[in-house]
């Protein structure tokens, strides 16, 4: 099956840039948001980003617009029947994602391929919340997806090999992405072995062994890191990161795996990352 009208649920870090790279490919885009004024600040997030390769020069203001122009913000789900692919992008939160795939599975064409970009839930947990497990698939984008070359492919034990082929193929060959296959298990290949190490740059901070500056500029001077792990974990949202680590303890029960206490109470207290100004480091929003 072609892919050509692509389906995001949520327009935040991931679905916007999710959206983005989909249109800068040349499919037709529609993404959910939950409100107006989420749905006003997605689209804000997408003309931004889409702004910053005219100003670096590698698109044209023409190209932009055509490309903002394949892109539509809607709050009304019913409106995703006609969608070849939909991607799934909304907070790491199990009981949400499944309400969503239930909720899509009952409005998207039957043939409709439905794909999650959770970081580290187990994609069965999703494919069960419909009555097309063999059309659901892990679909991994990363941050920042306009710029991050890869996409892992997850099959749950249920998907079909002809729905793993197609988004494999959508990937590598229409977004031009590194596109890797990996089998069902929190965390994939990237965060299995990504965050554990952030979760122990946490916990060499909270011993107060090192400062978080001297903790970053040694991972990226020392190991040649393009961000120090602080820097990446308010990139990536701080919880998102306690998301992940928490679905990969529940997995493994390895403590490696065991979200710190700092990163647990700087989510309570709403530091979140560069998202919401504060993490780890300030940021002017
Ligand atoms: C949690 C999960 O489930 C999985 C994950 O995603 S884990 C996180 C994975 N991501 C990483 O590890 C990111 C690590 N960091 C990096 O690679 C780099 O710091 C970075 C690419 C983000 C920024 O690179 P930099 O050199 O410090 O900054 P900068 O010079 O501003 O950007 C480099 C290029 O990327 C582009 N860019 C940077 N951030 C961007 C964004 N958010 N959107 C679009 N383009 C962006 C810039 O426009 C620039 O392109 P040009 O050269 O054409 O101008
Ligand atoms: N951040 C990262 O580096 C990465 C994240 N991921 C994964 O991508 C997913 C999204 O993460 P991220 O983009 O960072 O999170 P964000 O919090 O930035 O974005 C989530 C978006 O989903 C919206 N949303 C919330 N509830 C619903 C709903 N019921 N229906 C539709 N949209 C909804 C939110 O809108 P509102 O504000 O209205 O709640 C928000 O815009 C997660 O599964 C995460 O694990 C994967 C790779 C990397």
């Amino acid at each position: 099956m072609a892919v050509e009208k692509v389906g995001v649920i949520g327009g935040g870090t991931m679905g916007a840039g999710i959206a983005e790279v989909c249109a800068k490919a040349g499919s037709d885009v529609l993404v959910k948001e939950t409100t107006e004024e989420f749905a006003a600040a997605a689209r804000e997030r997408l003309k931004k980003s889409i702004g910053r390769g005219v100003k670096s020069g590698k698109i044209t203001q023409e190209d932009a617009d055509a490309v903002l122009g394949r892109i539509r913000v809607t709050l009304d789900l019913n409106e995703f029947a006609d969608r070849d692919l939909v991607v799934e992008a909304a907070p790491e939160i199990e009981s949400l994602k499944a309400e969503i795939f239930s909720e899509l599975d009952k409005i998207v064409k039957p043939e409709g391929i439905l794909a999650t970009n959770t970081s580290s839930i187990p994609v069965i947990k999703m494919a069960q919340a419909t009555q097309r497990p063999g059309k659901v698939v892990g679909v991994h984008f990363f941050n920042p997806v306009p710029v991050m070359p890869l996409v892992e492919i997850i099959s749950a034990l249920t998907t079909d090999e002809a729905t793993a082929d197609t988004v494999f193929d959508y990937a590598k060959n229409t977004l031009g992405k590194t596109a890797v296959r990996a089998g069902d298990r929190a965390g994939f290949i990237v965060n299995a072995l990504l965050i554990p190490y952030l979760c122990s740059a946490v916990r060499m901070l909270e011993s107060g062994y090192a400062t978080k500056e001297d903790i970053d500029a040694a991972m990226k001077g020392g190991c040649g890191y393009p961000m120090g792990p602080l820097t990446l974990i308010d990139t990536v949202g701080l919880d998102i990161t306690l998301n992940a680590a928490q679905s990969l303890y529940d997995e493994f029960a390895e403590p490696h795996y065991a979200p710190p206490a700092l990163l647990r109470r700087m989510v309570d207290a709403g530091r979140l990352g560069r998202k919401t100004g504060e993490g780890f480091y300030s940021y002017s929003k």
